[in-house]
């Protein structure tokens, strides 16, 4: 039976081995229509993790990370806002270029003591001045009405060495 006989057979098929298969598939603009896309008005957030490969070393740091080594850091975005007419908050393939431009570009495979602004490359340092340049580059995505925001920040150095930063800390002089 080909997908099309199958279709029409519907959900009486009761044959042995027999899977459900929708008796229908929906067809945009006659089972559903453009503004029930957007399901509704609530602030959601979205999550996408990076990878990127990097060397550094620490001053003034007694321990093995004085030397010259390299981590595959791992650093997951998380973003809020309302939705858009399709139903997203961020399309995640615009949130990854995005990312890929402002971060993963100048960090990935480059000697973060040479690429960094002068500061020791640890990942609380590093955090802040990822969450500087999402900042900026989230402008750049969405509507007004969205009202986009960074919620909060993760970075991996190790597999249990992280750091999180979070926006209300941002607010935070101390
Ligand atoms: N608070 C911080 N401490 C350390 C940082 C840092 O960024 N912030 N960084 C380092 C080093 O870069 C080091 O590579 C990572 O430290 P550590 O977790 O000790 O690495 P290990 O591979 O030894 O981890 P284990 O899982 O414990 O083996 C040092 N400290």
């Amino acid at each position: 039976m080909n997908p099309k006989e199958w279709n029409q057979a519907g959900p009486s098929r009761k044959e042995e081995g027999a899977f459900p298969f929708p008796p229908k598939l929906q067809v945009f603009g006659r089972d559903i229509q453009k503004e029930q896309l957007k399901y509704h008005q609530r602030r959601v957030a979205v999550e996408k993790t990076f990878t990127f490969d990097s060397s550094h070393h620490l001053h003034l740091y007694e321990g093995k990370c004085k030397a010259l080594h390299g981590h595959t850091y791992r650093l997951t975005v998380q973003v809020s806002g309302f939705v858009n007419d399709i139903g997203l908050v961020v399309d995640f393939k615009d949130l990854k270029a995005m990312v890929k431009e402002k971060i993963l570009v100048p960090l990935d495979h480059q000697y973060l003591n040479g690429v960094l602004p002068p500061m020791n490359t640890s990942v609380e340092n590093m955090i802040v001045w990822i969450w500087e340049r999402l900042e900026e580059g989230l402008k750049e995505l969405g509507s007004p009405e969205q009202a986009l925001r960074l919620e909060s920040l993760r970075l991996e150095e190790t597999p249990t060495s992280a750091a999180t930063l979070r926006r209300e800390w941002m607010g935070e002089d101390r």
